[in-house]
């Protein structure tokens, strides 16, 4: 990721006809009846783009969804000037350089909540699984093998959950674990309230060294990239057990490997990798296949009809409210304003640079042509300034074209 130029000031945006939506990754259709409802054109693919093909895609595009694999790098925003918004269909957006977004004027909105369960759900199978070696029971009596043994096998009633990231995810697997009598510890860098029993480590270290599962919960950053390495591992309990559901930046995953092998971690259940397959048909490998008591799954945490046919209607509703009424409430890169529609007004909405004098300039252009100003809300982040403003309709036009040719300007647009 890179820290982008500012582009440079240009036209305003008109939409003519339906405003068009490109939704990748096989999104569910939940999103696409909802845009269609509101008379978008959609087009929906169900494999991810690299970024080569998604910088031709995206001409002419208002409203791009992705899911986690899509990455939204600078190049491909600085070539779509008509690119409002995008949409992460998901949790997670490190895969979107969130930062040249923001200098592009384009909002990044996601679903920050409507896969937690999916995902708490999940690693709650798998505590079982790996507590009572499930999946190599499952392989053996598969290939006709019976070994009926209890070595080895335990309850996880009493045993010490440890997670990394109390966040949305985290708090929530922390109660349904209290709800099978396990001890639930945290670690987290900001301070979070403890819910039920659950309390938090001082340390990394001591959650580490207290634990008999520890699991994942954090986003993809500079600061949880690799935080369990060789070094972390080696101060997890022997024969503990590691679950990774977050992202596959967090662990070294040769380290894990290497941990396993030796009979140091007891196992791990592993949903997301460092490099994954953009498509259901392409091979993949990694270094954890065919280890013992390995639970591997193809980055399905989030992957369940509830949460698939709600993040598309949440995202959908987001990007929906965008472009009608230039709503960014919710956006994780945007400064935020929401505001109601006048009627009988056109609203303009500008993304400019965030430097003195930006909104003087505007309000000359307004007065010069004899506006008359209904509405003003401006909301500004370090680098960029956000401008809703409702202005009787006949010198709308005019007044957007005007402010689009300031040297400031990002990105301008009238929305009704
Ligand atoms: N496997 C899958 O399909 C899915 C994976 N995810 C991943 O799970 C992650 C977590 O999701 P949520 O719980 O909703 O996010 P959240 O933002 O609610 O919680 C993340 C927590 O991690 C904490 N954190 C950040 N850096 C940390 C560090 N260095 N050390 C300790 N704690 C740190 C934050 O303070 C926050 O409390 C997402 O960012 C996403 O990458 C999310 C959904 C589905
Ligand atoms: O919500 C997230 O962050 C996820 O990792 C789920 O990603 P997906 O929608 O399954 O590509």
């Amino acid at each position: 990721m890179s820290t982008t130029p500012f582009p440079s000031p240009s036209t305003p945006i008109s939409i003519e006809g339906p405003p068009k939506v490109l939704l990748l990754e096989n999104i569910h259709p939940s999103a696409e009846e909802m845009f269609r409802a509101e008379g978008f054109e959609v087009e929906r693919l169900k494999v991810a783009l690299k970024p080569e093909e998604l910088e031709q895609r995206l001409q002419g595009v208002h409203v791009l969804g992705i899911r986690s694999k899509t990455n939204v790098w600078e190049p491909a925003l600085a070539k779509a000037p008509n690119l409002l918004a995008v949409g992460a269909f998901c949790i997670g957006t490190n895969q979107v350089d969130l930062k040249a977004a923001n200098r592009h004027g384009t909002p990044v909105f996601n679903a920050p909540f409507s896969n937690t369960r999916s995902v708490a759900e999940l690693v709650i199978s798998e505590i079982i699984m790996l507590s009572r070696q499930l999946v190599d029971r499952i392989r053996e009596v598969h290939a006709g093998q019976w070994r009926k043994v209890a070595t080895g096998s335990y309850e996880v009633r009493g045993k010490t959950l440890g997670i990394i990231g109390y966040g949305h995810i985290g708090s929530q697997l922390g109660v349904l674990a209290e709800s099978m009598g396990m001890r639930v510890i945290f670690h987290d860098v900001m301070t979070k309230l403890p819910l039920g029993n659950t309390r938090a480590t001082a340390t990394l270290d001591e959650l580490l060294a207290s634990s008999d599962f520890v699991t994942l919960h954090v986003p993809a950053t500079a600061s949880t990239e690799k935080m369990l390495g060789e070094a972390e591992l080696a101060r997890m309990r022997k024969g503990a057990f590691l679950i990774n559901a977050s992202r596959g930046t967090v662990v070294d995953i040769e380290a894990l490997a290497r941990a396993i092998r030796a009979g140091h971690i007891g196992g791990a259940a592993v949903d997301v990798y460092p490099e994954e397959p953009e498509t259901n048909s392409d091979g993949f490998t990694t270094p954890l296949q065919g280890l013992p008591n390995v639970i591997l799954t193809p980055h399905i945490g989030g992957s369940t009809e509830e949460a698939q046919a709600s993040i598309g209607k949440e995202v959908a509703t987001s990007l929906i409210k965008f472009v009608k009424s230039g709503a960014t409430t919710g956006a994780v890169n945007f400064p935020q304003v929401e505001t109601p529609l006048i009627p009988k007004t056109h609203r303009i909405l500008n993304v400019h640079r965030n430097t003195p004098g930006v909104l003087r300039d505007i309000n000359r252009i307004v007065s010069d042509l004899n506006a008359n100003i209904h509405a003003q809300v401006l909301s500004t982040d370090s680098d960029i300034g956000y401008l809703v403003m409702d202005l009787d309709q006949n010198v709308g036009r005019p007044v957007c074209e005007a402010i689009a040719g300031l040297k400031t300007d990002i990105k301008t647009r009238i929305v009704t």
